[in-house]
């Protein structure tokens, strides 16, 4: 398959547009051609005096209507080509965020989130200027040379042709080596660039780290090293390019000149006529820039061909995670029965081993244990973010690999450990799996997660921002938000990973006890490190280095005085101590 293989469909669509684009930057060149001659025809014509006022006006007329022409067809084919690199930018770019949003998490642990942004912007739009700016100029730089050159060789013939473009490949090679050095002076200075906005960056978020230990000076030291870098890689671009102008006036200067000499003897011996002389010189003008312009194309097209190559190994990857064939639409009712469950990472870490736990509709499991004991990963082996081994895990009798993904993962409100939130408002981020937002349903789940009293104390209320462009919210106030969002689903399994971590006891408990109301009769999970949050759950499981070492009720587990009683008593001291 070729390398533009992802892009068939979007050519299919659009290949009208670069035909008609390509076509009228051909009419250009073509009209453009013929201004040299029309020029040749005049100074000949007033040569041997057989031009009056009307003639004139006529070659004016002529002029101006090649000049419309070409006014019209450059604006034609920039809509035309430019237009549609841009929606190839745009079709490109969705077709890879598309695919991104199938991947597994295990995909974002093994790639650099900074490496698949880099390909998103700097790999797109090397593509985009392949098939825009590229296109163009190749078309133009091939026509324009072959037509220029063509009818300088039909005019005054090859040898004078010959003589006059002598110094134009040298142009075209030392255009290539300057573009080549441009372009990667150009890098360092982007380099730099971003090692600079990155540090006032990084500075204003870690500000409150930089004054509590006193390294404002340093950090102004390390900015106005990179601000430094930026100014001499800059410089250093500058004096390239300084170089290039100077260059190229020489090497066309060159060519006229032999052009003077030669050409001047030919018209002076009468081989040729004034005339041509002067159209001879403006074809000359014209080939100066398609030159320049091969070195650029070659190294547009190369760029956009290897860009393309390293979208293609993203895009060819296949998500580990997917329905299968027999993958089918349950109606989930709650009921979760774990078999014999082990689970290794892709690294070999035996994360959960030997794991058997019936959850029956209706009832409160709660699993407690020391970090790194696995209960993370039994959730997200239970909502498919990590594929479980087969006759594991059922859900209403049905092994979870063969339930639909979506259907699983609808029916589950999920409240994970870090509580992400979205850069949108307050109402949006707890509406966040509805399609349609609706205030009543948002607020009824505010006030379940007791958030509702804080929300409306915000100025904008549900309306006001969450992130960097709005408030900062405390962890509790995230954590609630997070709950709020799970239950506005009005799931048939709901599970908290560690989500109380941060509201005080007393919260806590009220919003377990609003949660038994909304969850009566269906299925809750509580992971937490406190044993105030799951002593009141009809099962306790205690897990330690990804086993299940205890399970019964608090009472129960408090009387075997393992593990779990361990953790009791010292936790009651500990609350005992911060009251005192
Ligand atoms: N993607 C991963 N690849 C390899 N090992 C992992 C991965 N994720 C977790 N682990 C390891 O698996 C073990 C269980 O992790 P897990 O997150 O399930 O623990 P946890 O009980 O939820 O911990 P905590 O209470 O801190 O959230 C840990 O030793 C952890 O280092």
């Amino acid at each position: 398959m070729g390398v533009f293989r992802y892009l068939t469909q979007f050519f299919r669509k659009y290949k009208w547009y670069y035909f008609f684009g390509i076509f009228w930057l051909l009419v250009v060149n073509v009209v453009q051609m013929m201004v040299p001659r029309l020029l040749g025809n005049i100074t000949d014509s007033l040569a041997q005096g057989m031009l009056d006022a009307r003639g004139l006006l006529m070659y004016a007329l002529m002029i101006l209507g090649i000049g419309l022409i070409m006014g019209f067809g450059r604006a034609l084919w920039r809509i035309f080509i430019t237009g549609s690199a841009r929606r190839l930018e745009y079709y490109l770019r969705t077709k890879l965020f598309a695919h991104l949003q199938k991947m597994s998490p295990n995909y974002f642990n093994r790639m650099k989130t900074g490496d698949l942004m880099a390909h998103a912007t700097n790999d797109i739009n090397a593509v985009r200027m392949a098939f825009g700016g590229g296109i163009i100029m190749a078309t133009d730089a091939i026509v324009l040379t072959l037509l220029a050159g063509g009818l300088m060789v039909a005019q005054v013939g090859w040898q004078l042709t010959l003589i006059a473009i002598i110094p134009l490949p040298i142009l075209a090679v030392s255009a290539s080596s300057f573009g080549r050095i441009i372009h990667s002076r150009f890098k360092n200075v982007q380099a730099a660039f971003s090692t600079m906005t990155e540090s006032v960056q990084e500075n204003l978020e870690g500000a409150r780290v930089v004054k509590a230990f006193v390294q404002e000076d340093e950090e102004i030291k390390r900015f106005e090293e990179a601000a430094q870098k930026h100014v001499d890689t800059n410089v250093h671009l500058v004096k390239v390019w300084g170089m290039l102008e100077p260059l190229v006036q020489v090497l066309a200067t060159a060519s006229v000149i032999l052009i003077v000499m030669f050409g001047g003897r030919a018209v002076i011996n009468g081989s040729i006529s004034i005339g041509d002389f002067v159209a001879f010189n403006s074809y000359l003008v014209m080939l100066i820039w398609p030159m320049m312009a091969i070195g650029w194309v070659i190294n547009v097209l190369q760029r956009g061909r290897a860009s393309m190559d390293r979208l293609n190994a993203i895009l060819d990857e296949q998500p580990d995670i997917y329905d299968g064939d027999n993958a089918k639409d349950v109606d989930v009712q709650g009921n979760i029965e774990i078999k014999d469950l082990s689970f290794e990472y892709e690294d070999g870490h035996k994360a959960l081993k030997n794991i058997n736990l019936n959850i029956k509709k209706g009832k409160t499991v709660a699993i407690i244990g020391r970090t790194g004991s696995g209960k993370t990963t039994l959730v997200n082996l239970l909502l498919r973010l990590a594929n479980p081994p087969r006759g594991t895990i059922y859900v209403d009798g049905v092994d979870i690999n063969d339930i639909k993904l979506k259907n699983l993962r609808e029916s589950i409100g999920y409240v994970p450990q870090d509580n992400f939130l979205f850069s949108t408002d307050i109402s949006n981020n707890i509406a966040f799996a509805l399609e349609k937002t609706n205030t009543i349903e948002v607020e009824e789940a505010a006030k379940f997660a007791h958030i509702y009293d804080n929300i409306i104390e915000f100025p904008e209320k549900f309306d006001t921002m969450v992130g960097e462009r709005g408030v900062t919210l405390s962890g509790g106030q995230k954590q609630r938000i997070s709950i709020a969002r799970a239950i506005i689903k009005d799931p048939e399994i709901l599970i908290l990973d560690d989500s109380l971590s941060a509201v005080d006891t007393q919260t806590e408990e009220e919003i377990l006890k609003q949660l038994e109301d909304i969850m009566n009769n269906k299925t809750s999970i509580i992971i937490s490190h406190r044993v105030s949050t799951v002593k009141d759950a009809d099962e306790i499981v205690v897990m330690d280095q990804g086993e299940i070492v205890e399970r019964g009720n608090h009472d129960e587990l408090v009387k075997q005085g393992g593990l779990y009683a361990n953790l009791n008593h010292k936790q009651q001291l500990e609350e005992k101590l911060g009251s005192a």
